[in-house]
């Protein structure tokens, strides 16, 4: 069965924008029925506390007919791929792939959360995710639009189109 599902990209290390765009080939793969979207890619300054460099963020929309978990070892592998190594929480890192949303779907396992419980608050997710998705309506029935501010916006920087 096809699913609807949104993955939120980001990188700062190593290249960032050759990341994204390797990672995108890579996230085209897992798409069926020729549904493969992305946003533009945007500069963001850290969330949190580390000093780090600024990320470049995207978000891929498709349709899948994998398993919430399959989709998961498959992102974690596409980022064990481009090196990721796991080290400081919220630090940087080479490739960071999150599944926001699967379907309307609510998922509480111990290895996947969904939506990724972050994303309301996440201003580097929610303004790509409208690029692909304008009229989203979150599991939770709020309209991804009354979640963006001008603020929020303005914390961006699109980088490529
Ligand atoms: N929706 C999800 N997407 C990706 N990983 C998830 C999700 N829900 C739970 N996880 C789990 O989160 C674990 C840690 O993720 P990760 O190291 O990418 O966190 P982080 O990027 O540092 O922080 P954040 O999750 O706040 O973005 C993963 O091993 C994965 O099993
Ligand atoms: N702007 C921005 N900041 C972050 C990001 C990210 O993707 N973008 N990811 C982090 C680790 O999950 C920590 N901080």
């Amino acid at each position: 069965m096809a699913v609807q599902v949104y993955v939120a990209i980001g990188a700062n290390l190593a290249e960032p924008i050759q990341q994204l765009d390797v990672a995108v080939l890579a996230l085209k793969a897992l798409a069926i029925n020729n549904t493969f979207t992305v946003s533009a890619y945007y500069g963001s300054k850290p969330m949190g506390d580390v000093i780090q460099p600024d990320y470049v963020n995207a978000v891929a929309g498709f349709q899948t007919s994998l398993k919430p978990i399959e989709l998961l070892d498959a992102l974690q592998e596409i980022e064990h791929q481009q090196g990721r190594v796991r080290l400081e929480h919220w630090g940087p890192r080479t490739l960071d792939l999150d599944l926001l949303l699967y379907g309307q779907q609510h998922i509480n396992e111990s290895r996947l959360c969904v939506p990724h419980y972050g994303m309301k608050q996440r201003s580097f997710v929610l303004v790509p995710l409208a690029d692909i998705a304008p009229a989203l309506i979150l599991p939770c029935n709020t309209s991804l639009e009354s979640l963006i501010s001008v603020a929020m916006r303005d914390e961006l920087q699109k980088l490529i189109d």
